[in-house]
């Protein structure tokens, strides 16, 4: 699948530790239908096993290449490779973005973490295809976010970017603020919990949808 910014505009992220009441399945069809360009399967700290988390992934992986939405693996190049998926997102602690690259190959996504302009110029150099910078507000989907860096953060990396590339901002991102991350210079905004927490999935996606159409920039 080849990678476009536009993409990035409402980032799903989900595994089944982040809708303990709900269907992981339920909750990706009904994002899916309220508006999200992107999902990313995050199996973290979760109870399932392995091959529990295999399946899941298949299942989450056919819903999304039904509707012509990238499907992205957290963190591990050998379950994105298992289930065939679009692309591989790795932070600074994982296994290296360029040797991320070397495995999955030219064509797959590759998105990486990047909280200041050098962790930014070496993803770029690593071969990632967008970045994510975060965390824009407090999260407590990730305990080991850190404090948060805030929207100046993400404008700060944008402007010193020499060329245009694409950002997507993440970490305590609602409807009420996606757009002041949105007005930051970000291509689009990442979430788990305003969709997978949320009593109304398609709703809450229709939501962000608006906040970030909306948004002057
Ligand atoms: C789009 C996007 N941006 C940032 C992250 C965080 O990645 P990382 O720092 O590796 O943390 P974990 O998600 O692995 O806990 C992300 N997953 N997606
Ligand atoms: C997975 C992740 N990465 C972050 C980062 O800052 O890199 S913050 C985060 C959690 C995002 O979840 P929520 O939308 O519920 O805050
Ligand atoms: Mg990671």
């Amino acid at each position: 699948m080849s990678f476009t910014a536009t993409q990035l505009r409402l980032y799903f992220i989900m595994g089944s530790q982040d809708c303990p009441d709900q269907d992981p399945i339920d909750v990706l069809e009904q994002a899916i239908a309220g508006g999200i360009t992107m999902f990313q399967f995050r199996e973290k700290n979760s109870d399932l096993t392995l091959s529990e988390t295999v399946a899941l992934g298949r299942h989450l992986r056919e819903i999304c290449r039904q509707h012509n939405i990238p499907f992205i693996v957290n963190d591990r190049a050998d379950l994105a490779l298992i289930l065939d998926a679009d692309g591989v997102h790795v932070g600074q602690e994982d296994m290296p973005a360029r040797e991320v690259r070397r495995l999955i190959g030219p064509d797959k996504i590759l998105g990486v973490s990047a909280e200041n302009i050098a962790e930014a110029r070496q993803a770029i150099e690593d071969g990632a295809d967008y970045i994510g910078v975060g965390p824009m507000f407090l999260t407590s989907s990730k305990a080991d976010a850190g404090f948060p860096i805030y929207p100046e953060a993400l404008q700060s990396i944008r402007e010193q970017l020499e060329e245009p590339f694409p950002i997507v901002g993440i970490g305590g991102i609602t409807a009420s603020n996606a757009h002041k991350v949105m007005a930051a210079g970000a291509d689009g905004i990442a979430v788990i919990s305003a969709i997978a927490k949320a009593e109304d999935p398609k709703q809450a996606a229709e939501a962000l949808v608006q906040a970030i159409n909306s948004t002057k920039m």
